[in-house]
């Protein structure tokens, strides 16, 4: 059940408040989207030549039937779409640079993006930390986030996991991380959706004050009744990507009325302008209202009222240092992680099952030269149980991760910098976790040489093997959706495996194989832990046999064509696959934020 709204007039907006009143003027100039069909190399145009302006003070509503435009000229305005984009963007008249605009802008999508394991009053602690100045004390932190538990609504779920509240109460939190900044303009897609009428109305409400504060707040929103149209100042209406209205909201069925486009007396002019929206696009009386609009959008001069700085004022993009980020970042994730902590008893727990029955299988068989090929294979089958548990866990919840923080990212949270250095601290002690916890199993129940050197370099091996792992599973989840990250995972280890030396030895293999060989990072990863158990001049093995050839190790490692000093240089090389994958997953993150 919805549980009652705070009354917006009764909120303390003030403390809320940090812009300066002064009125300014957002508007954009012969906007135009067009998409490319892969399929048929064809483009479509979804936004046409469109301009207009909102001005400060004044709740704006875009409206217009399914697919007709409205995100999409959000995701522009906000700056989150820019490839195929044109036309331009201004405060005052004056072009907004990209910095500027992200530092002024927010924008919170139809989609929410929440931290599932926080609680809906520590997301929106954690959005102050990140999105106020330091130097505003924890007690006025903690009060602002009452206050939106507030006027959200939010108060009676403030101790309810954000993964846990209803699609409403979602919505509202994600405005309310956005509200904590204060920015100048605020886009919102559909922030009445999933709300009943009464809650949709309130919501409507605050946001109006908060307009009339000084803001731009332009909303998306499908069909108002007719109370909350009373609360929308101005509409913009779209119909298949052209304007068809822009203006203060009571003169809109004058305007349709002028190209014979009359709103029945009973009907709310809201549906009568999604019907008029609705038209057939060669409906003469709605080609005449187009041209009408556009015959504006030429005439359009943008007003030259004050210089870009009275808005902007501060072009700091964020309100924390990169090493104050990362301090909140790491105690966000490491709340996560502890909350969430079923992913990594799984991991745990599928590593000691794997672990346990590879001891049953291959039980004391370390020290026994006739078992050795036996033996061989216990390292390789101990680096696929590290890589699958690895990667997998990685590409399973990072898609969902990563897209929050795209989110946040893009609205000024916290750099890129900051959250990939708190992505690498978290991540590092569950790897070493949970690779240990399997190849100490399997090297105590395997008679592996008990001896201080051995264990340190096998274990130095198992964990860079484990990161690349990782990074690998980090980059498919940055990338891909988590079905294509699983198939694609699946496509890489197999081929890596085949060509890890063991089933393929660098002696027998093929010209066209041999290069493969040296860019395999499993056979790196499976020579240092050959090298680890059988080299640095281990004496010979035990014989139970009348005769065991590799009795004498120098024998196995010519066998397995690996020279006994390579252990430096499968370092070397796993070190470089390490430096590799991680500026590929930070060049993967950069992208995304950077791309539409
Ligand atoms: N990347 C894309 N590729 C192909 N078509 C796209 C792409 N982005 C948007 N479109 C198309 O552009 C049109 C406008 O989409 P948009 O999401 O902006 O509509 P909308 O008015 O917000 O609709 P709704 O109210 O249903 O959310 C739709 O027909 C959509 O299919």
């Amino acid at each position: 059940m919805m549980e009652p709204i705070g009354n917006p007039d009764s909120i303390p907006l003030e403390s809320l408040e940090s812009v300066s009143p002064r009125a300014f003027e957002l508007s954009f100039q012969n906007v135009s989207y067009c998409v490319k069909h892969k399929h048929d190399r064809t483009h479509s145009a979804i936004l046409k030549n469109l301009s207009g302006s909102f001005r400060s003070g004044r709740l704006v509503g875009i409206m217009g039937p399914s697919g007709a435009g409205k995100s999409t000229l959000l995701n522009v305005l906000s700056g989150f779409k820019k490839s195929n984009v044109t036309g331009q963007l201004m405060v005052d008249g004056q072009r907004l640079s990209e910095r500027r605009s992200r530092k002024i802008i927010s924008y919170t999508q139809q989609e929410v993006c929440l931290w599932p394991a926080l609680t809906v009053e520590e997301s929106l602690r954690y959005a102050a930390e990140f999105k106020l100045s330091p130097t505003i004390d924890q007690h006025q932190k903690r009060a602002r986030v009452r206050e939106l538990l507030h006027v959200l609504g939010l108060t009676g779920c403030a101790d309810t996991l954000a993964g846990s509240v209803s699609g409403g109460q979602a919505k509202r939190l994600s405005i309310g991380l956005e509200l904590l900044s204060d920015p100048k303009v605020m886009l919102l897609d559909e922030p009445t959706s999933g709300l009943d009428t009464v809650a949709a109305y309130q919501v409507l409400a605050h946001v109006k004050q908060l307009a009339a504060r000084g803001r731009v707040i332009v909303c998306v929103i499908h069909q108002p009744n007719s109370q909350q149209l009373l609360l929308i100042d101005d509409l913009y209406v779209l119909a298949k990507g052209r304007r068809i209205y822009s203006g203060p909201t009571g003169e809109m069925v004058t305007q349709f009325a002028r190209f014979g486009l009359d709103c029945p007396v009973s009907h709310n002019p809201a549906d009568y302008a999604l019907e008029v929206a609705s038209l057939d696009q060669e409906d003469d009386r709605l080609k005449r209202l187009m041209m009408e609009e556009e015959k504006d959008i030429f005439d359009y001069n943008p007003p030259r009222l004050m210089v870009e700085k009275s808005v902007d004022g501060s072009y700091q993009r964020y309100a924390l240092s990169t090493l104050q980020q990362l301090r909140v970042l790491l105690r966000r994730t490491t709340s996560c992680t502890m909350r969430e902590t079923y992913q990594f008893k799984a991991r745990i727990l599928i590593n000691i099952a794997i672990a346990i029955i590879t001891s049953v299988a291959f039980y004391n068989t370390g020290n026994n030269a006739d078992r050795i090929l036996a033996n061989t294979a216990v390292l390789i089958i101990n680096l696929y149980a590290i890589f699958f548990t690895s990667i997998v866990s990685a590409v399973l919840v990072y898609p969902r991760e990563s897209a929050c923080f795209v989110l946040e990212s893009k609205n000024n949270w916290y750099s890129l910098r900051a959250y990939y250095l708190a992505k690498i601290v978290v991540e590092l002690p569950t790897l070493i976790l949970s690779s240990s916890v399997f190849f100490l199993i399997v090297y105590y129940f395997t008679a592996q040489p008990f001896e201080w050197l051995r264990i340190g370099t096998f274990a130095l091996v198992c964990l860079m093997f484990g990161w690349i792992s990782q990074m690998l599973g980090l980059l498919l989840g940055s990338l891909l959706s988590v079905q294509n990250s699983v198939f694609v995972s699946i496509l890489i280890m197999v081929p890596a495996s085949l060509f890890s030396g063991f089933f393929v030895p660098l002696r027998d293999a093929s010209v066209l194989v041999r290069p493969l060989l040296y860019v395999s990072f499993v056979r790196y990863a499976f020579e240092g832990a050959v090298h680890a158990i059988y080299g640095f001049d281990r004496p010979d093995l035990d014989c139970p046999e009348v005769f065991c050839y590799f009795r004498q190790l120098k024998r196995f490692l010519q066998f397995v064509s690996m020279p006994d000093l390579a252990y430096g240089y499968d370092l070397l090389a796993l070190a470089g696959w390490i430096v590799l994958l991680m500026g590929a997953v930070y060049l993967s993150l950069r992208r995304r934020i950077k791309q539409d």
